[in-house]
């Protein structure tokens, strides 16, 4: 048996810097790991089934599974024919911008190399990542890193002390896909500035790596769901050094000194409407 915690991520900023042939917005977007985590448990299976069994309704539990998915590409980019069991207990709320899915695909792809003795260095891992979603190669690897391309061509970054996070995810979810189409029937506003973040992470300065939160998606899923400036705000009033949507949304994250003063944020937070969770900044994975 093998078990993997598969890390949400969050947006410190976002920019998009132009639309590609394939349809998909080259990006330039600074990732960051949060210790808030699926589980994922992998056991054998009598025959060469994959099976999956998750503790939520809010995800499909088969072949449309990025686990399920990720299983298969295995499968089918190697010799391996055997089966497994995985169970998925999910945490991570569901189409919130968190790279949830994204997160277990990578656990799934991290896991069943392991499990199944495939021996596949990082860099296949990595391209295999790439195919199942933008944000999977980087939920791989985890930590801070900018992320630039389709979200794949990644530079690891210094990590950041483990500053607090709430975050504040509205009762409905968006998808990712019709956020990027507003976006791109929108006049574009100025981006965040990326270099001003890189040099507050290189500085390991928290209070410069909070003033410098930007995400150009936000306006665009705010235009759809105004409750989200409502958040932020409130998060801001509530004492958070500065907040900001993560990826495509919906879900809003405040920045606080530690975890401690995060929990204080969090219990001032009474007229969001949603789910409130308090995490901290996780470093990369070791054991993908
Ligand atoms: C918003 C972010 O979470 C920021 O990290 C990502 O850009 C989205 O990552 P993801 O959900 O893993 O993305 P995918 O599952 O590959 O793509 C979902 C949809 O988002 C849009 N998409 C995604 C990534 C990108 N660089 N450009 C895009 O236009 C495409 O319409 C695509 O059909
Ligand atoms: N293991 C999974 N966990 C969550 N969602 C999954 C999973 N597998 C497939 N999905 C589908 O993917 C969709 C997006 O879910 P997810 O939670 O990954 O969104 P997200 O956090 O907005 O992703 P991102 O931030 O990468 O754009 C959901 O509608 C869900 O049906």
């Amino acid at each position: 048996m093998l078990e993997l915690a598969a890390h949400a991520k969050i947006n410190l900023s976002l920019d998009i810097k132009g639309r590609r042939a394939d349809g998909y917005h080259e990006l330039e977007t600074v990732m960051q790991s949060i210790a808030l985590h699926d589980r994922l448990v992998f056991s054998a299976a009598a025959d060469g089934a994959i099976s999956l069994e998750c503790d939520s309704g809010e995800v499909p539990a088969g072949p449309e599974n990025l686990v399920y998915r990720a299983a298969l590409l295995l499968r089918e980019n190697t010799r391996c024919r055997r089966g497994v069991r995985i169970s998925l207990a999910k945490r991570i709320p569901v189409a919130a911008g968190l790279g949830g899915g994204s997160a277990d695909a990578a656990a799934a792809l991290a896991g069943l190399n392991r499990f199944w003795n495939l021996g596949l260095p990082p860099a296949v891992l990595c391209s295999l990542a790439a195919v199942l979603g933008a944000d999977v190669p980087f939920c791989l690897r985890g930590g801070t890193a900018l992320a630039r391309g389709k979200g794949e061509l990644l530079t690891p970054l210094p990590a950041l002390p483990a500053m607090g996070v709430v975050l504040a995810k509205p009762p409905f979810g968006v998808s990712t896909a019709r956020v990027y189409a507003a976006y791109d029937q929108r006049p574009a506003g100025p981006g965040p500035d990326t270099a001003a973040m890189l040099a507050a992470i290189e500085q390991r300065d928290p209070a410069a790596v909070a003033r410098c939160l930007g995400n150009v998606l936000e306006p665009v899923t705010a235009s759809l769901h105004p409750v989200i400036n409502d958040i932020r705000r409130a998060l801001l009033r509530a004492g958070a050094m500065n907040a900001l949507m993560s990826g495509s949304g919906p879900a809003v994250f405040g920045l606080c000194r530690d975890e401690r003063e995060a929990g204080r944020v969090a219990a001032r937070l009474t007229d969001v409407p949603g789910k409130i969770l308090v995490t901290r900044l996780a470093g990369n994975c070791p054991a993908m």
